[in-house]
Parts: C-alpha cells; sequence; structure tokens
C-alpha cells in the first residue's frame, strides 16, 4: 500500500472501464464532495448562528459559543456512527438496495436545502444527525452493490478507488467552498441585490451535487433489488472492545495502533479548531477552506511521496520521526498569528501525519499474521473512527471552555491574541510530540546508531567511504572523450615520479570482469533486460573493487580506473532510464561505496566523441539521445559534488588535457607513497 504501483494503477483505471461501476463511482464522487462540502458548510454555518445557543448557555461570551456550536455540529456528525449503528443496520436489512442508493441522494440533497430554508442553529444540529444517518444505509448499500458491477478480480481495485474518492474528494470540495464563499461575496459586492449568503451558496451546491448523484445513480440498471444487509449491525464500540483483546497483546502492534492513531488525531485538531482559529487570525469562510484544504493536501502528498523521500530510514524510526514531527509542527502552528505562514505548516503538518499513516499501515500489513490482518485492520479503522470522533467533538469544546484571551505586549500598544483554539494546538501539541517521541523509542530497530546518521543517509545519500590510504581516481565521461588515452598519460607520468600505479577498468578489470564484459558488450548478445545488465555491471565492480582496487589501496598505491559507478549510474540510470536511487543502492553495493578522491570528466558532445573511432559495441550502437543522456548525467554528478570532480573539455588537444589532470591530482598524491618511501605508519 505504500505506493500505487504502475500494475495498479493499471488495474484502477480497468476497473472504470465497467459502466456501471463508473456511474457509481460518479455518483460517489459527486455525493463525497457534497459531504466534504456539507461539513465545512455546516461547521461555518454554526459558527455564524452560534448566538442561538446563548439562550441555553447564559454566561458563556461569542467565542467560547462559537466553539460550542462548531462541537455541537460535529458531534452530531459523528455521534450516529457510534451509537446507532444497529438503528441504520435496521433500516439497510429493510430498505430495497436501489431505493437507498437513490433516495439516500435525493434525501441528503432536500435535507442540505432544508438547512438554509430553516435558518436555525437547532435544525443544523437535527438535520446533520438525520443526514448522518442516511449516509450510514447509503454507504453500506454502496459497498454491498460494487460486486454486483465488477467482476470479482476487481473487487480489490474497486474497493480502493472507492476508498480513494471518499476521501480523496475532501481536497476539491474543500477548494470548491473557498471558490464559493468568496465568489458569493464577490457577487454581494457586483450585484447587491442578489446577495446570497456565502454559506447558503455552499449547501445550495451541495444539495445539487446530491441530487446529482441520485440521478446518476438511478440511471444504473444493474443494482440488485433486495437489502444490502450483512455488515451494518456491527458497532464500531464493540469491534473496538473484541479487537483490543487481541492486538493489545503484541507491544509492536499496540505501538503501531497508538501511532496511527495520533496521526488522524493531529490532523483532526486541526480541521476541528481551524474554523474559530482562523478568525482569530483574521480570516473568515475562505480562509477556514483553505486552511481545511491545507489539511488533505498534505496528507495526500504525505501518503503518496513520503515514504519515497526516506528511503535509507528504517519504517519503525520513519513512523516514528514522522509523528514526532506532526506533533512538534503543532507548536509553530499555535503560535505563529499569520495566516499563510499557518497554512504553510499545516501542509507540513498534514504530510508528517500522511507519512505517518502510510508507514504504519504498511508495517501493520507486514507485522501482523495473516489470520487476525483482517481483523486488525477493522479494529484500527474503528479505532480511527472513534479517536477522529473524540478529538473533532471535544477540541472545539476545550477552544470554548478556555475562551479568549490577549496578552498585551509591555510597552507597546501591540496586542497578542491568544484564544482558545490557540491553547487547544498547544496541549494537542505536547501530546502528539509525547506520543511520538514514547512510539520511536518503543519501536527503534536501530538503537545505537543515531538518529542524524540516518537521516543524513536518507536526505543526502551517504557521503560514500574514501580510503585513507592510497589514491583512488576514475576516469568517466561518454565515448571516444579520451579516457584511455588519457589514463596511460597519466599512468606513465605517475610511474616516472617514482609512484606504484595500478591502471585498470571497468567492465573487464579482472578475469570474471573481461568475461562479464564481454557478455555486456558484445553485438551478440543482443537484447538484454535492463535490470540484466545492470547487474553484470554491478558484479564487475564487487569483483574489481575486492580484488584489485581496495588491496591496492590498501599497499598506499595510486589507482587509475578507467570507468567507474558514475558509468552505470549514467548509462543504466539516465541512458537506460531506470530509477537512479534503485540503481545507485546496487552499486553502491556492490563497491561497498568505496568512492573515487577524484573523478575526472571527460566531456565531450556525443556526436563528435563517436567520430573519434569506428566499430560500435552494443551500449555504443545506442540512440544519440541515449548518450546525450549520459553525458549531461556526468555533468550533473560533477556539479553537485566539485570537490571531488574535474570536468575538462574533451575537444582540447591531449597534452592540454593531460597537463590539467596532472595539476588536479598532484596535490592528492600525498596518500601515496613513492617507491624507496616508508610507509608512514602501518596501520593506517
Ligand atoms: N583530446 C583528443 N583530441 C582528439 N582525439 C582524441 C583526444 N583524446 C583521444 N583522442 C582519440 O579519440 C579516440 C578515442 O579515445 P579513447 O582514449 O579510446 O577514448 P575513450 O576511452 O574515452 O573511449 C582515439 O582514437 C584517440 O586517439
Ligand atoms: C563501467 C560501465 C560501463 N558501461 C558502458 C559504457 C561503455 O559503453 C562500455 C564500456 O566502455 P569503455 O570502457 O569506454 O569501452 P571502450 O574500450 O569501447 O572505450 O560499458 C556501462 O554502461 N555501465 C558501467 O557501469
Amino acid at each position: 500500500m505504500t505506493e500505487i504501483s504502475a500494475a495498479s494503477t493499471h488495474s484502477l483505471t480497468a476497473v472504470l472501464k465497467y459502466r456501471d461501476f463508473r456511474n457509481l463511482w460518479i455518483g460517489l464522487g459527486l455525493s463525497s464532495l457534497g459531504d466534504w462540502i456539507g461539513l465545512l458548510a455546516l461547521t461555518a454555518l454554526a459558527n455564524q448562528q452560534s448566538g442561538e445557543l446563548a439562550a441555553v448557555l447564559g454566561g458563556a461570551d461569542e467565542y467560547a459559543l462559537a466553539n460550542f456550536a462548531i462541537a455541537g455540529v460535529l458531534l452530531m456528525r459523528v455521534l450516529p456512527a457510534l451509537v446507532m449503528g444497529p438503528i441504520a443496520g435496521w433500516f439497510a436489512d429493510r430498505l430495497d438496495r436501489r431505493t437507498v442508493l437513490i433516495w439516500g441522494d435525493y434525501v441528503r440533497a432536500a435535507l442540505f436545502l432544508s438547512i438554509p430554508l430553516v435558518g436555525s442553529l437547532w435544525w443544523v444540529f437535527v438535520a446533520t444527525v438525520l443526514i448522518e444517518m442516511v449516509s450510514l444505509v447509503w454507504g453500506p448499500a454502496k459497498d454491498a452493490t460494487v460486486p454486483n458491477l465488477v467482476p470479482r478480480a476487481r473487487l480489490e481495485a474497486a474497493n480502493q478507488i472507492s476508498l480513494a474518492t471518499t476521501y480523496g474528494s475532501a481536497l476539491p470540495a474543500a477548494l470548491l467552498f473557498t471558490a464559493l464563499t468568496l465568489s458569493s461575496q464577490f457577487y454581494d459586492y457586483a450585484f447587491g441585490w442578489l446577495a446570497p449568503d456565502p454559506v447558503d451558496f455552499a449547501l445550495l451546491f451541495n444539495a445539487v451535487s446530491f441530487f446529482v448523484s441520485g440521478i446518476v445513480i438511478a440511471r444504473l440498471r444493474d443494482i440488485p433489488r433486495g437489502p444490502a444487509g450483512g455488515e451494518t449491525g456491527e458497532s464500531p464500540l464493540k469491534v473496538v472492545v473484541d479487537g483490543w483483546k487481541y492486538v493489545g497483546g503484541t507491544p509492536l502492534v499496540r505501538g503501531l495502533v497508538v501511532g496511527i492513531i495520533g496521526a488522524f488525531a493531529a490532523g483532526g485538531v486541526v480541521i476541528a479548531l481551524a474554523r474559530t482559529f482562523v478568525a482569530d487570525l483574521g480570516g473568515g469562510d475562505p480562509a477556514y477552506g483553505v486552511l481545511f484544504a491545507a489539511v488533505f493536501l498534505g496528507l495526500g502528498l504525505g501518503m503518496w511521496r513520503g515514504t519515497r523521500l526516506l528511503q535509507g530510514l528504517s519504517r519503525r524510526r520513519l513512523f516514528g520521526v514522522a509523528l514526532t514531527t506532526a506533533g512538534l509542527l503543532l507548536f509553530p502552528l499555535a503560535a505563529l498569528q499569520s495566516l499563510e505562514v499557518v497554512t504553510a505548516v499545516t501542509v507540513l503538518v498534514g504530510f508528517a501525519a500522511g507519512v505517518a499513516w502510510i508507514t504504519g499501515n504498511t508495517m501493520l500489513g507486514l507485522e501482523v499474521p495473516d489470520e487476525i490482518r483482517g481483523r486488525t485492520f477493522a479494529f484500527v479503522g474503528s479505532m480511527i473512527r472513534l479517536a477522529l470522533s473524540v478529538v473533532l467533538a471535544m477540541a472545539p469544546l476545550v477552544a470554548g471552555l478556555i475562551g479568549a484571551h490577549s496578552i498585551q505586549l509591555p510597552n507597546t500598544d501591540r496586542v497578542l491574541v491568544y484564544n482558545g483554539a490557540a491553547w487547544t494546538l498547544l496541549i494537542a501539541a505536547v501530546l502528539m510530540t509525547v506520543v511520538g517521541v514514547i512510539s520511536y523509542r518503543q519501536m527503534d530497530d536501530r538503537s545505537g546508531v543515531p538518529l542524524r546518521t540516518d537521516l543524513r543517509r536518507a536526505f543526502g545519500g551517504s557521503p560514500g567511504l574514501f580510503s585513507a590510504t592510497g589514491v583512488f581516481l576514475a576516469l568517466e565521461g561518454g565515448e571516444g572523450g579520451g579516457k584511455s588515452t588519457q589514463a596511460e598519460w597519466l599512468c606513465r607520468w605517475l610511474e616516472e615520479e617514482g609512484y606504484a600505479v595500478v591502471l585498470t577498468r571497468q567492465p573487464g578489470g579482472t578475469e570474471v570482469g573481461r568475461r562479464l564484459r564481454e557478455i555486456v558488450l558484445s553485438l551478440e548478445t543482443g537484447d538484454l533486460s535492463d535490470r540484466t545488465e545492470t547487474l553484470l555491471y554491478a558484479a564487475d565492480k564487487a569483483e574489481h573493487v575486492d580484488t584489485v582496487i581496495a588491496p591496492a589501496l590498501a599497499r598506499s598505491e595510486v589507482v587509475i580506473t578507467d570507468r567507474y559507478v558514475d558509468s552505470t549510474l549514467a548509462y543504466q540510470g539516465a541512458g537506460r532510464a531506470l530509477p537512479q536511487a534503485e540503481i545507485e543502492k546496487v552499486a553502491r553495493w556492490a563497491t561497498r561505496d568505496l568512492r573515487p578522491h577524484l573523478t575526472i570528466v571527460l566531456d565531450v558532445d556525443p556526436a563528435e566523441g563517436m567520430s573519434r573511432f569506428e566499430g560500435r559495441d552494443r551500449i555504443e550502437s545506442e540512440s544519440l539521445e541515449f548518450h546525450e543522456r549520459v553525458r549531461q548525467a556526468f555533468l550533473h554528478m560533477a556539479a553537485a559534488k566539485p570537490e571531488h570532480y574535474v570536468v575538462i573539455d574533451a575537444r582540447r588537444p591531449v597534452e592540454e588535457v593531460s597537463e590539467e589532470i596532472r595539476r588536479r591530482v598532484e596535490p592528492l598524491l600525498l596518500q601515496a607513497t613513492r617507491s624507496g618511501q616508508v610507509e608512514a605508519s602501518d596501520d593506517a
């Protein structure tokens, strides 16, 4: 689940070829979109109409009322799933599935439409519960219908795409909400007579999306008649209690579950507080939509790319680091008083939470035995829902109880406003960071290795090993740049200077290497799989380093190799377009990450280089574009680490090139012994 591979992307698009499933999916997309916009609009509306609560909560100030009203809506939203599962199940068992799917959408459309018409906070609460109840019946009916619309083999892809659509629609929904609230402000400004309330506008849009979804689904032919029945009855509370019995036994799984829930809680806290928080920072409904979008953008990016970014880190460490990062990021979120900065930090919080979720989920999948995996995931799902419910409803409640506070800065007239939302975020920051650190400690599988080392490797790649004795030089570049020529000139010069020199090359610097060279370069070999080619070159390198290069460096000699690891990065990586990171791993492993002190890149235009000799081996027969990619790769690598590279224009006369090489090599020779010289120390 870490990443959607090419194969499963294919199966995802393939499943959409089934017309009926596609229509159901469009319906699902529309109603999910409506659902998310509904969440935003209803909380925004609660914020607007919170004054009505004053009748029951006389003493509370405006700020507290706004938070309580939002907490109320969120509570009404999550409560039905927790306590009314059986009632929803009862309906699902009796109502015709087709009727549920179609009328479920129409009824929700009508309920959303009724909210602005009634115009009371109390009706917002009631309608929210009703809408949620309908959704509780609608969802399982949809799930039960999918198997009738796609073949069995496509079921998993269909379920995946449904899940992705349900959550993935949060981001477009938030952006739409922002656009709707902004544009209605614009209407207001441009044509005062029309002046719809921005939130009403969003609710209207939302009602329409449910209505259209109903129409789309009504056009489906293959929805079977009869009730969906089945899995609706089980209450999440029961799943949670039962689940803990077997999950609680394993410390790793326990840590994972707590952590995954923590990740969701971090995102949930931001969402629950967003409306009053943006108001504290001077923003309105559009800013609310943007902040909401920021959470989901971050989550999505984190799930999609996060684990790639930190490939070198152990999963367990990555999980702990991501959680702690999410927690730490909540501190600046609480403290900083700029809407723009807060939005940017929110994306990062979402990102960290997304990484934690995806790594946690992957580990659960790997570490939980087959027999109980299904139940474990159901348990985790229910736990997440439960925790989210608690966080969503509690966070604004706490914020309301803390109330509004401002700090007058001494000797200035600046006032810092830190209201309940900011303080609640601060509390969440402390809790999350603690959860993160504990989970990191508990699950660390590399104790003894400082995190710093791991992080450096993950971010910048390993710095590599440089021999403390001898001098290791590599000549690199495209074909016909003069590598062999220059290697010989350099070798002769060094020997004249009295150094012991080993002149060697890749591929083919050893007996095994010569045979491998024959395979990879002979035209008789014909097509080789790119991976095979890479491994053959890697095998040549491993043998070469172990039997030729490392021993010579240990004897403090100068080693000149005609091509080395950079060639595989350039030819197999950029030329063949295999993933660079993977090639690098293979080549670094093969060479024990031993790196040249200096790499001399003889840079030449591929066409010119090729014109210098006749006859083409397997690699040389590749296209000019291939060789151009190779050339750029060498230049790129050299630019990234100038201290270990020199790039020389290979069009210059042989003597000039050779002269420049000598100038660069000379200062490095201190590490090499000259004949007649006594080694500085033999332990070196
Ligand atoms: N600086 C140079 N200018 C012109 N021709 C060169 C130069 N260096 C080498 N050559 C010629 O180019 C051809 C390829 O050189 P070689 O050293 O085998 O390159 P490589 O090992 O990079 O493929 C040889 O015929 C060589 O004499
Ligand atoms: C070392 C190495 C070479 N190669 C390619 C580059 C060259 O085309 C070929 C060997 O090149 P080279 O030694 O330059 O052969 P020549 O004697 O013809 O100049 O192998 C790779 O693709 N990957 C590698 O890791």
